[in-house]
């Protein structure tokens, strides 16, 4: 879907992105993640041409971004700011209809998407849609911003930080509704981040960069489980306060880190909250329990239940190096 082939970006004579060679799949929830300065945000930028790359190609759905028309190529993605690029004095409704309004939808298509893109996060339109961005709280802000970037229906939303100026709360509450909103609306999604947590509970895949290059790419479980080197064995350590790589028995549940003795006695992972690989494993290993039958979005694991499966893990691990 968005193919980077040794891609380098030059300021002057010093890359700041180098030799960058990657391929987001069509429909994933890709996150981008490394230290402060190591190209995650040029990375993003030069996907809708805000930085103009200086040697190699980006393709979307193999063309290359030089080919498109620049204000076609703006208007299908989708951009997510850190800074909340919201007008302040225009309402919610003029806000998410700015996109959509230079495409000239029709006043009724406009009403509809308006009112679906509102309930999606659970903001009811009468209340909210004729308010000013100001009558707002930043995370209700925020959540206008996400929804504005779908409003055109682009099949790329790229977000940069989008969450990181917001409280602990607000921000897990944000990390859900987006999760939700990519797979009702089922677009790629390229995050920027630096939260290793905030990584693992939103991607599909995570590349971890450092000084402009990538020093791994993988599911959560791979990087966890077999960082590349020792770069990224030490961002894991510094990102996640319980991480050991040697103890297999650390896992996600709702998106947040464990070490086993403090796995909660009856821990809840909703699965549109949590790593997918872990909930496939655990349901390839028959040791899901789904508790509540009418939710089936809800799967309850008990302490037991993942003592046994991460015993089961360990066997097989120890089985696989004999
Ligand atoms: N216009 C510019 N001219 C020169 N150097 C630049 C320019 N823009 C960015 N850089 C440099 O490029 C490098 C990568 O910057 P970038 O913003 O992509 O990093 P980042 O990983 O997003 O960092 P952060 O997490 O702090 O936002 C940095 O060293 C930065 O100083």
């Amino acid at each position: 879907m968005i193919k980077f082939e040794k891609v380098y970006k030059r300021y002057d004579d010093k890359a700041v992105v180098s030799d960058f060679t990657l391929n987001i799949k069509e429909g994933e929830f890709f996150v981008l993640i490394g230290p402060s300065g190591s190209g995650k945000t040029t990375t993003l930028k030069m996907i809708n041409q805000l930085i103009n790359l200086s040697e190699g190609y980006i393709r979307i759905q193999e063309k290359p971004i030089s080919d498109f028309d620049l204000q076609e190529l703006r208007w299908n993605i989708g951009y997510v700011l850190q800074q909340i690029a919201l007008f302040p004095n225009m309402t919610v409704e003029e806000n998410i209809l700015i996109v959509p309004e230079m495409k000239k939808w029709s006043e009724e298509d406009m009403e509809n998407r308006v009112i679906e893109l509102l309930e999606s996060v659970n903001m009811d339109p009468d209340k909210y849609r004729h308010r000013h961005i100001s009558e707002l709280s930043g995370g209700e802000q925020q959540r206008i911003g996400v929804i504005r970037a779908l409003a055109a229906d682009p099949d790329i939303i790229l977000m940069d930080e989008p969450f990181s100026a917001l409280d602990p709360i607000t921000r897990n509450n944000l990390q859900k509704d987006v999760l939700k909103l990519q797979q009702k609306f089922k677009k790629t999604v390229v995050f920027v981040t630096h939260d290793m947590q905030e990584a693992i509970s939103l991607g599909d895949r995570i590349c971890l960069m450092n000084n402009g290059k990538i020093e791994q790419v993988g599911t959560a479980n791979e990087i966890l489980k077999n960082p590349a080197n020792d770069f990224v064995r030490k961002f894991l350590q510094t990102g996640l306060p319980h991480y050991q790589e040697e103890k297999i028995v650390q896992h996600l549940i709702d998106g947040n880190y464990y070490s086993t003795t403090e796995i909660p006695a009856n821990a809840t992972i909703s699965v549109a909250d949590s790593v997918n690989d872990l909930i496939i494993l655990l349901s390839k290993n028959e040791v899901v329990h789904v508790e509540n039958s009418e939710d089936s979005s809800q799967i309850v694991i008990t302490k037991n239940h993942l003592l046994d499966f991460l015993a089961y893990e360990a066997t097989s691990s120890k089985e696989a190096e004999a």
